[in-house]
């Protein structure tokens, strides 16, 4: 039976801001009733008349179940000042709440309203604060009616919030003339969203803003992909299949989207549309790199030429080690141009160059900073150069709440760039048009960038493949290291991983100590290969513990992609047991003992280091997008998870935060980049042509440093080593260098 009570909120028992689910304890004629289910915004001291019906809870007795809710305002005196005192309202405590009632009585809400002069007749407030307090309870009124416009659309609390305070009371008008600037203003509309609410409008599926929310959403869903333009022919057939109209209704709305500056048109061979601000990133990177590309003086030179041959000599007595020809040429680039890269495969030599180069800087007194795209990839440029390497959003001090997508947030900048001589970054081919555009506006015009990394690694999770159109602009110097210095016969980890890349099927049936594959074709069979493989035999033999060997997949979906594995590698590898907490997120299980890895970059999640006797006594910021930790702890009363990450770094998430980790036993290859492993495992039996290429074949391998195990097809091998196609990325930076250098020239 349904049943209606009025009353006032006491106090929130739980409340759940996302979605608007609460347990409120009510106040009732003097009674409290414990009210569950959907309020939406509720607040302490408000007055409701909630409808539902009464369920009995086996622990906490009976309860209203809340079907609808309405916030009224209160009749009476007491509710009046209940609500005034409650903290609603910033500036008035429960004692000025009495004394504002006991004066003007129930006519109180009116007379804040209508004449907040009146208030300045109660001790304690100023004509200021008589505004403030009018002005607050108008605000509040107004959200409250926002909110129930909103509701109406299925708008969520959370999205409600933003809405409200971007476009305030103008929201109505957008709202019904054009919901789809929520997808260009709101952080976390999208054009789906939109187009829903759009929908439940009743605005025409052919209407003006709904064609261009369209295209810009199909541009924003080709960067997810890794463009930075699509040739008109593809953006056309993409935004005629989402937004199902006919291409020529949607053509001319190209050219008005121009117009506004939201798309640049160019004419290359085809026409290319970009985001404006995807065009403007190229056109910016190309130019500072010009700015940056200066060559020293001839007689200059000179000089520092003999430098670098005396180092060179000195490195040779100390370490008997020789650089070669290529590597040389790489020191003696760095020291006398702005700009330089750096590429090569593994082993051949790039660590031991840049190391040479910074030997040299260090000489000369200068001032060297290293960074790195990842954290993990941060780390082992620390460990192979023993200076400190930094990620590079950390290098250009990242700051504020910086959520993935927001950039331009950098602390380091064109007014406040970077101080030093010479900047290196290694993996340079992870970097994306966007976080090379931060990096070059933070580096002054003879300051020395130094670009390292292997091109044939898979492009980075970002728009565009920078490394691979540094180098195909030929307007810079590159190095590029051919010789492979690691023994042959010591690694074929390193000889299979060239192979690969040049094209060339690699032995599998030969003794390796280093690369082994199984051929298996059932996947149950796999599943059992890896478990075993991890639990005894890998570890003894590369010197590592199971939670080092990692599984490395192609897919997230299937068989063997990463969310069906790491299911089944959790239940072997930390099996259920009474002593080991458990928490479901959702669909996904944690377990106290799981490898987890951090799925985004988080400059806000602070991590302890805690004594033995559980005394913090290292504190510190950032947890990063490949940080791979175990949970050490699940603390249901306090609603978090502890995971323990390198060096003991403790970092507690809530339980409404656990989007941002994932199980670990097996990652993507694309999120295996930057990282190394003692031991790979490589599942491969078939999919995609699209994905299955050499370039994922190559990247997977190179990730490990003492053995590589394929389980799965020889023809899969085979077929990814001839599948050439990397998916082709639409890129113009090299085009928009070539045009700057033809225009200085
Ligand atoms: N000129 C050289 N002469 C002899 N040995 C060399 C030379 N250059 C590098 N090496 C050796 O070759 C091995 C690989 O070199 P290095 O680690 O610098 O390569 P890398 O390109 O950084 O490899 P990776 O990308 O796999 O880390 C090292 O053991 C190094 O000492």
């Amino acid at each position: 039976m349904v049943e209606t009570v009025t009353g006032y909120v006491d106090h929130i028992i739980y409340q759940n801001k996302e979605n608007g689910y609460a347990v409120v304890a009510l106040i009732s004629d003097g009674d409290e009733l414990v009210c569950v289910g959907n309020f939406r915004a509720v607040e302490t001291g408000e007055t409701l008349k909630v409808s539902g019906s009464y369920v009995e809870h086996p622990l906490y007795g009976s309860q209203l179940k809340v079907e609808s809710c309405q916030v009224v305002e209160p009749d009476d005196a007491a509710g009046m000042e209940r609500y005034l005192g409650s903290g609603a309202i910033k500036g008035i405590g429960e004692a000025m709440a009495a004394r504002i009632v006991k004066k003007f009585g129930s006519e109180t809400f009116r007379i804040i309203e209508e004449e907040p002069e009146r208030l300045v007749e109660i001790k304690g407030i100023s004509q200021r604060k008589a505004q403030e307090i009018a002005a607050q309870m108008m605000e509040k009124k107004d959200m409250r009616k926002a909110f129930i416009f909103l509701q109406k659309y299925g708008i969520s609390n959370t999205l409600a919030v933003k809405i409200y305070h971007q476009y305030g009371m103008d929201l109505y008008g957008i709202m019904k003339e054009n919901p789809y600037r929520l997808a260009e203003d709101i952080d976390g509309v999208g054009f789906k969203i939109a187009d829903e609410i759009a929908g439940k409008i009743g605005i025409h599926t052919d209407s003006d803003f709904r064609i261009r929310s369209g295209i810009l959403y199909v541009l924003l869903l080709a960067a997810a992909d890794g463009h930075i333009y699509l040739p008109d022919f593809s953006l056309l057939a993409r935004a005629a299949e989402l937004l199902e109209l006919p291409p020529h209704v949607i053509e001319p709305q190209i050219a008005n989207l121009a117009m506004d500056r939201k798309l640049v048109i160019k004419l290359k061979e085809e026409k290319r549309i970009y985001a404006s601000a995807y065009y403007y990133a190229e056109l910016g990177c190309a130019r500072m790199l010009h700015d940056l590309n200066i060559t020293m003086e001839d007689e200059a030179l000179l000089a520092e030429e003999k430098k670098v041959k005396a180092l060179l000599q000195d490195l040779e007595k100390e370490q008997g080690l020789a650089l070669d020809e290529l590597q040389q040429k790489a020191v003696l680039q760095s020291v006398k141009s702005g700009l330089m890269i750096l590429s090569g495969g593994p082993g051949t030599g790039k660590t031991t160059t840049i190391n040479t180069i910074i030997r040299y800087f260090e000489r000369e007194g200068m001032d060297i900073l290293l960074a790195a795209p990842t954290g993990r990839a941060a780390k082992r440029m620390t460990e192979a150069t023993g200076y400190e390497a930094r990620t590079i959003h950390r290098l250009l001090e990242v700051n504020g709440a910086v959520e993935e997508d927001k950039r331009g947030q950098f602390e380091r900048n064109e007014e406040n760039p970077l101080e030093a001589d010479v900047i290196i970054i290694d993996e340079m081919s992870m970097v994306d048009i966007f976080l090379f555009k931060a990096l070059l506006s933070a580096i002054s015009v003879g300051t020395r960038l130094i670009m390292v990394g292997d091109v044939d690694q898979l492009p980075s999770v970002g728009p565009g493949q920078v490394l691979q159109d540094l180098i195909n602009s030929n307007a810079f110097p590159v190095v590029m290291l051919k010789k492979i210095f690691r023994q042959a016969g010591e690694s074929d980890i390193v000889v299979n991983a060239h192979k690969i890349n040049r094209g060339e099927n690699i032995e599998l049936d030969n003794r390796s100590r280093d690369f082994f594959f199984l051929e298996r074709a059932d996947v149950n069979v796999i599943y059992k290969h890896m478990i075993q493989l991890i639990r005894e035999k890998l570890p003894p033999y590369v010197g590592a513990v199971p939670y080092d060997i990692q599984v490395l997949t192609p897919m997230r979906k299937g068989n063997l992609g990463v969310e069906v594995l790491n299911g089944i590698l959790q239940r072997y590898l930390n099996p259920p047991s009474p002593e080991k907490k458990e928490y479901a997120s959702g669909e996904r299980l944690f377990r106290v003992g799981d490898k987890v890895m951090q799925v985004k970059n988080n400059y806000q999640l602070t991590w302890e280091i805690v004594s033995k006797y559980g005394i913090a006594i290292d504190k510190g910021m950032g947890v990063f997008n490949g940080d791979v930790g175990i949970i050490k702890e699940i603390n249901e009363a306090a609603g978090s998870l502890t995971v323990e990450y390198d060096e003991h770094r403790r970092v507690d998430y809530p339980f409404a935060g656990l989007e941002e980790i994932e199980l670990a036993y097996a990652v993507t290859i694309h999120k295996s980049q930057g990282s190394e492993y003692p031991a790979i495992i490589l599942p491969l039996l078939s999919g995609p042509k699209m994905l299955f290429n050499r370039n994922l074949l190559y990247t997977a391998v190179t990730r490990a440093r003492k053995c590589v195990t394929i389980l799965g097809s020889r023809r899969t091998i085979k077929e990814m080593i001839q599948n050439e196609r990397e998916n082709k990325r639409y890129t113009s930076l090299c085009d928009r260098i070539k045009e700057i250098c033809e225009m200085e020239a």
